[in-house]
């Protein structure tokens, strides 16, 4: 493999590593069409993180999250946005996943609707899998996305009538190290978003089936805007009528959950609907209240959908979608399959049956899966709950969300059992996550890079407070750094005792300890693991 097909100047990108694909990826047009974005859009994307840390100073002073005055008018007004494509009417059950080859040929033929192609919770993001991800995509818009595994002899096809792709680009915050524009790193969102737009955007577009975007992280209208910008610009470049991308909108932070009609007039000519990422939501929960000691909330396990501040954000944002005719989509249960054990497997899809009744019942037009086998369970339920395509003309009593409802904590206990978890679940996805892999099983649960930004915030959240625990003896003990490092010792002894040394070395737990701990104990909760874990991940790759 040669850098030959891409010669560095001052003006255009330098692609500082090799990677399988990269020939076909990063062809000279294409880096100039993200060269193109980060020019244009660089300066306006810094501003809008500086926003982001303004805000979380505000917040860590004392404010509350609230609706902004200024954009009463945008609430209160009788508007929809544009309508949504026939291609996307209908999105009852989504399957997500990473770019990973073998696992997109089985989420495009799950029976799901609709796959979302992760770039970002779901993908661990080396050089090496965003590059072969955007060659998969490649291929998937050739019609030659195949896959033949030497290891099992099974041979891999997109079927008849595959589920609609959607692409998920990475946040707004992550940048893209190995590729540098006037010497800065270029940001990873307008990489991912550029290079699927460049190359796919066309050829979807042709087939009405495309270019659709999930859009992740999202803080504020701002932001929205920012994206309806880039679009804008996107679309005007490669040639697309404007309003020809349509993107869907995770509601994954506290802040956007207050603006989510801002967020949907910002990009009006742009939304199919809104999401709600209750995994991302949480962390952020976390994270906003920080400084708030009231706002403590308890083990991870009983932070659950149809209680509190979450169950207040889904009615919210089912009511905002309907009212603006987009789609109200539902989230992720993280209970997966649980192989040879029948009683747990039936446990967990009893579970997530539930889920999928709760979404639908609230008015959720479509719901997502994290496994094929969970497409028939989901399926079952919308198909009987859900005549029609959606529920978006579907009229429901409606009531107001007041602020105190969306911030409402969740009560319960905090338990040695719940400590102990998220430490071994955020030690063994990072460990995972340096090894290339985004999405884990661990503990018979999904878990991805939201999922683990929980696990690791809570603990930091129950030191800053002085959380009081439950412990194993029947006694009751702050939590505090010193025991936090007692644990993290019993963790890794345990993780050697199952790996041995070779096994601990080659599965980087070392670095994963090291990483999470500095997060749990540093002064201030840093804004996401996964910005460290990258620094580790880009030198190890
Ligand atoms: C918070 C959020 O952002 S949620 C969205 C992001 N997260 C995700 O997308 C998670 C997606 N899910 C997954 O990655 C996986 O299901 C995991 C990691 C949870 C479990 O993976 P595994 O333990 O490997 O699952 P399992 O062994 O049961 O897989 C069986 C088969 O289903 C396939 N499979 C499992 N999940 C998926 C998926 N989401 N998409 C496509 N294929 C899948 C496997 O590749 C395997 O295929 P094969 O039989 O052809 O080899
Ligand atoms: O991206 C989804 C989430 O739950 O986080
Ligand atoms: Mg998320």
């Amino acid at each position: 493999m040669s850098l030959d097909h891409h010669v560095p100047t001052a003006s255009t990108p330098l692609v500082l590593r090799e990677a399988p694909g990269a020939e076909r990826v990063l062809t000279a047009e294409a880096l100039e069409f993200v060269a193109a974005l980060q020019r244009r859009f660089g300066m306006n994307l810094h501003a809008l993180m500086i926003a982001r840390q303004r805000r979380q100073e505000r917040n860590d002073n004392g404010r509350l999250p609230d609706y902004l005055e200024e954009t009463q008018a945008i609430r209160q007004g009788v508007w929809q946005a544009a309508p949504v494509p026939e291609a996307l009417a209908d999105r009852r059950v989504e399957i997500t996943g990473p770019v990973d080859r073998k696992m997109m040929i089985n989420a495009l033929n799950s029976g799901a609707r609709v796959f979302m192609a992760d770039f970002e919770d779901a993908t661990a993001p080396s050089f090496a899998n965003i590059v072969a991800g955007h060659a998969n995509l490649l291929d998937y818009r050739d019609g030659t996305l195949t896959h033949d595994d030497p290891k099992t002899g099974k041979s891999y096809r997109v079927g008849e009538n595959p589920a609609l792709l959607i692409a998920r680009p990475r946040g707004l915050h992550m940048e893209e190290a190995n590729v540098l524009l006037a010497g800065r790193p270029v940001s990873a969102a307008l990489f991912d978003f550029g290079l699927t737009l460049f190359h796919c955007g066309r050829a979807l577009a042709a087939t009405g089936r495309g270019p659709f975007y999930y859009l992740p992280k999202i803080e504020s209208h701002r932001e929205a805007a920012f994206w309806n910008s880039v679009f804008e610009f996107a679309q005007d470049r490669v040639g697309l009528p404007r309003g020809t991308i349509k993107a869907t909108v995770l509601i994954e932070t506290l802040p956007a959950a207050f603006e989510m009609d801002e967020i949907i007039w910002e990009l009006r000519d742009h939304i199919a609907g809104l999401n709600c990422g209750r995994w991302d939501y949480i962390f952020s929960y976390i994270k906003t209240l920080r400084a708030h000691p009231d706002y403590v909330l308890p083990d991870r396990a009983e932070v659950i959908m149809d209680e509190a501040f979450l169950a207040a954000y889904a009615a919210r944002l089912v009511k905002v979608c309907h009212r603006r005719g987009v789609h109200a989509m539902g989230g992720m249960a993280a209970q997966i399959p649980v192989r040879n054990d029948p009683e747990a497997n039936e446990a967990a899809l009893a579970r997530v049956r539930a889920d999928k009744l709760r979404e639908v019942r609230l008015g959720h037009d479509g719901t997502w899966v994290a496994h094929p086998d969970l497409v028939p369970v989901a399926l079952a339920v919308f198909d009987a709950e859900m005549p029609g395509p959606n529920q978006i003309r579907t009229p429901r009593q409606e009531y107001r969300l007041l602020p105190e409802m969306l911030l409402r904590p969740h009560e319960g206990r905090i338990t040695e059992e719940g400590v102990r978890t998220n430490i071994s679940v955020a030690i063994e996805y990072l460990a995972q996550w340096l090894s290339g892999r985004g999405a884990v099983p661990i503990m018979n649960l999904m878990e991805d890079a939201a999922t683990a930004e929980i696990s690791r915030a809570q603990i930091w959240q129950w030191i800053r407070h002085g959380a009081r625990v439950a412990a194993r003896d029947g006694t009751e003990r702050r939590m505090d750094a010193a025991w936090l490092d007692a644990l993290v010792q019993e963790e890794i002894a345990a993780i050697l005792g199952r790996t041995g040394p070779g096994g601990f070395h080659r599965g980087h737990y070392a670095s994963a300890a090291r990483i999470f701990q500095e997060a749990a104990t540093a002064e201030t909760l840093p804004d996401f693991i996964t910005t460290p874990a990258y620094a580790v991940l880009n030198a190890l790759d």
